[in-house]
């Protein structure tokens, strides 16, 4: 075992850590719940229980009050993010789904938080390319397709203010991005974290978060 590789995370551990983070809040829960329950060949793509409070103290560490989610699905992770923002924050959420985000809008209507996001159904580089091209967003959250990845960090990059913060999820693939016979959204993501690694506008770290976690500061 690798020097530092000292913590095998059992799923009693995993437990553990859930148990000693912020609880979620009832509506999280339920979007969760629901998720699994009506969508259960696609429920795996919903960022895990321990990114919710991870993106929450995020979102307030940034002190920021515009968000970017590039990848909303049934609207987990844009819950927390929104129930994080002050009340004149704004997220806006990109997906191409209808379907999906409608699980989302509601769950942010029951939690009270709807009026803070602008959920824009589109290919995400087409509503990154409307926004403002000056610096202004403060934390964005990366979570689509992987083979676009990198188009997505390239609009959001110059977008972001000074200091502010990008997390990239599923950075690890699932261990695929060892392979190098990968191919499609693994290869994606390869391409991505060589990509970020080279990046000098902006400090980045990766993190084995859940699926593999990046989170970069704008220099
Ligand atoms: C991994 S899921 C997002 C999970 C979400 N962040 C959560 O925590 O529940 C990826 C989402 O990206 C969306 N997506 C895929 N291609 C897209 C594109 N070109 N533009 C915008 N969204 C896209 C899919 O519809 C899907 O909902």
């Amino acid at each position: 075992m690798a020097k530092g590789n000292t913590t095998r995370i059992t799923d009693e551990l995993y437990g553990y850590m859930l148990a000693h983070n912020p609880p979620l809040a009832p509506v999280q829960r339920e979007l969760v719940e629901t998720t699994y329950a009506r969508l259960p060949d696609h429920a795996g793509m919903q960022s895990a229980e321990e990114q919710a409070p991870l993106l929450a103290f995020l979102v307030r560490l940034a002190g920021a009050r515009h968000v970017v989610e590039v990848g909303t699905f049934t609207g987990f992770s844009a819950l927390a993010m929104a129930l994080a923002l002050p009340d004149d924050g704004r997220l806006i959420a990109c997906d191409v789904s209808e379907e999906w985000t409608a699980y989302g809008r509601e769950a942010w209507t029951r939690a009270g938080v709807a009026h803070k996001v602008d959920l824009r159904i589109a290919p995400a580089v087409e509503t990154l390319r409307a926004m403002p091209a000056e610096p202004h967003i403060d934390f964005a959250y990366l979570d689509a397709d992987k083979d676009n990845y990198i188009a997505y960090w390239e609009e959001l990059v110059p977008r972001m203010r000074q200091n502010g913060l990008i997390a990239a999820d599923n950075v690890l693939f699932r261990g695929e991005v060892l392979n190098p016979a990968a191919t499609g959204p693994a290869a994606g993501i390869q391409r991505f974290n060589e990509h970020v690694r080279r990046d000098e506008r902006m400090d980045t770290v990766m993190l084995t978060v859940a699926d593999g976690l990046t989170l970069a500061r704008k220099r």
